[in-house]
């Protein structure tokens, strides 16, 4: 198993309970995107994942370490962290730091001290990262500056350095927000084909449903903090995605903005997700 979760919760210090009775698993190598209203606790859950929240009910086990193991220094938070691959929706990354640096900085935690630290001081492997970053068509920023970039650029720059990192799980969280549609499309794709290869397991949230559903064979909708359905993608169809945008007014938040794709009975006719994703 790549994870198990058993009855996980989590309640934040403030007394709100983001997730509720989670109970999820994944075999290594499944690609599986995380759909729901904003608010939902996609962001929370896959924080979980990571092992950056530890869940304040239930239990689990993220690549057999568990889930609460991962005190900071500890040994199971120095073997199961760097094996882990976290996708931001706005990378953290620092303004002044080159993009060679912000992708190398994906191995971090698997290289020893010394190699970190001559890394930071000069890029040690330029070509890799240079292989990493033309893979999202972004080879020509290797020496430029972070704050010198766009938003979408730097979302792509986030995706290189876990694709040069090579984790056993990815997790991304709304990975391709800032992109346009076409690129949007081609980066999932880029994604879901790097997993694939290297059978790592691969959790993405997703706004647009379409994207999700044209490009994932498991969708799990989340509603309220807790799992509203984890099925096959051929099985979501629009009463249960109706039902769980509710919150937002039953609009489907859709990337190609396909009026076809919204007035089909179901999301799983093969003609729509071809006509949309
Ligand atoms: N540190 C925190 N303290 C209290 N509440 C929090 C905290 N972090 C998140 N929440 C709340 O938990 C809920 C779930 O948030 P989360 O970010 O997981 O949702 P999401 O589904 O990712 O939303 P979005 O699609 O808008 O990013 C929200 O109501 C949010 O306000």
């Amino acid at each position: 198993m790549s994870f198990t979760l058993d009855g996980v919760g989590l309640t934040h210090a403030n007394g709100f309970t983001a997730l509720a009775d989670i109970s999820l698993q994944a075999s290594q190598g499944e690609r599986i995107a995380l759909v729901g209203p904003s608010g939902a606790g996609k962001t929370s859950l896959l924080s979980v994942l990571g092992t950056a929240l530890t869940p304040t009910a239930g239990q689990g086990k993220v690549l057999d370490c568990p889930l609460g193991g991962t005190t900071p220094g500890g040994h199971a938070a120095k073997w199961v962290r760097p094996r882990i691959g976290t996708i931001h929706q706005a990378p953290p990354l620092p303004g002044r730091q080159r993009v060679v640096t912000a992708v190398l900085a994906g191995k971090l935690g698997q290289w020893p001290a010394w190699k970190s630290l001559a890394s930071l001081l000069y890029p040690l492997d330029i070509a890799g990262a240079r292989a990493a970053l033309a893979r999202l068509d972004l080879a020509d920023k290797l020496f430029v500056r972070c704050d010198q970039l766009s938003g979408g650029q730097l979302q792509r720059v986030g995706i290189a350095r876990v694709l040069y990192q090579q984790p056993q799980l990815i997790l991304a969280d709304e990975p391709v927000s800032a992109l346009d549609p076409a690129l949007a499309l081609a980066t999932i794709r880029l994604l879901i084909a790097d997993a694939e290869a290297r059978n790592a397991t691969l959790v993405a949230s997703l706004h647009a449903v379409d994207l999700a559903l044209g490009n994932f064979s498991r969708i799990v909708g989340v509603k309220a903090g807790r799992i509203a359905f984890d099925l096959p993608a051929d099985q979501v169809g629009m009463p249960l995605l109706h039902d769980l945008y509710a919150s937002e007014g039953g609009e489907l938040p859709v990337q190609a903005h396909e009026p076809h794709f919204l007035s089909q009975p179901a999301a799983n006719d093969a003609a729509t997700r071809a006509a949309c994703c």
